[in-house]
């Protein structure tokens, strides 16, 4: 039986308030066996009837690299003419990745024609397949962050583009692309807040009572 004291509380909270998404990394390499240690702990996370949807992709090919480089800036361009005015010229000044920083990059996947967990709870919600790996990925992300290790979310990619470049099965649904590194700042806002993107509402704008 292990029990967790206020203390701990506490400093959990200050992890889920100093996680980051991360685009700006320094270049020193992840300790080796980094990136399996975290995706140790993602397969500890909740999944739909225990299936374990979630497919892990270590991309180290520098051609392979690139190749999702390229489809992010493809993707980041198309983005950009969907913005006019001043909104398009804040845009054009975010960084919205780090792929070309990020010692360590990991695509995530969900295996929709798995039959672990013998379908149990998928029946009515077959997209409880892809929360569960995003359940998995959050437990990574704060698993990194209380390691000093920064994750950054990409998903201004072609999923169809994506699956060629890494060749993996089509059952496996893209779920998202992280990019992993040590961060170059710490911060306890988010950095599109920063930017004057958008800001960080209060949880009663988002919870109703009946
Ligand atoms: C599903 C999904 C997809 C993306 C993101 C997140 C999630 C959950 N985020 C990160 C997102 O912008 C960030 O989480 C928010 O701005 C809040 O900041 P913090 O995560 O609190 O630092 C993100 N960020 C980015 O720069 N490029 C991206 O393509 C994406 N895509």
């Amino acid at each position: 039986m292990v029990e967790f004291d206020d203390a701990f509380r506490r400093h959990l909270h200050e992890l889920f308030v100093w996680r980051r998404d991360v685009r700006r990394f320094r270049s020193d390499p992840l300790p080796a066996g980094a990136i399996d240690r975290l995706i140790e702990t993602a397969c500890l996370s909740p999944s739909v009837g225990l299936s374990q949807p979630w497919r892990f992709v270590i991309v180290d090919d520098d051609a392979r690299r690139r190749a999702v480089t390229d489809d992010f800036k493809a993707c980041n361009a198309d983005a950009l003419n969907c913005y006019s005015g001043d909104r398009a010229a804040r845009y054009a000044t975010l960084k919205l990745s780090g792929l070309e920083q990020a010692p360590g990059h990991l695509a995530v996947f969900a295996d929709k024609a798995s039959d672990i967990g013998h379908g149990l709870g998928r029946a009515t919600m077959p997209e409880t397949t892809e929360y569960s790996v995003v359940s998995a990925i959050t437990a990574m992300w704060l698993a990194a962050r209380a390691e000093g290790i920064g994750l950054g979310w990409v998903s201004i990619l072609s999923p169809d583009r994506i699956h060629a470049i890494l060749d993996v099965p089509s059952s496996w649904k893209f779920i998202a692309y992280l990019c992993i590194g040590y961060p170059e700042i710490e911060c306890d806002r988010p950095e599109l807040e920063q930017a004057k993107w958008e800001h960080r509402r209060g949880a009663d704008e988002f919870t109703l009572r009946r």
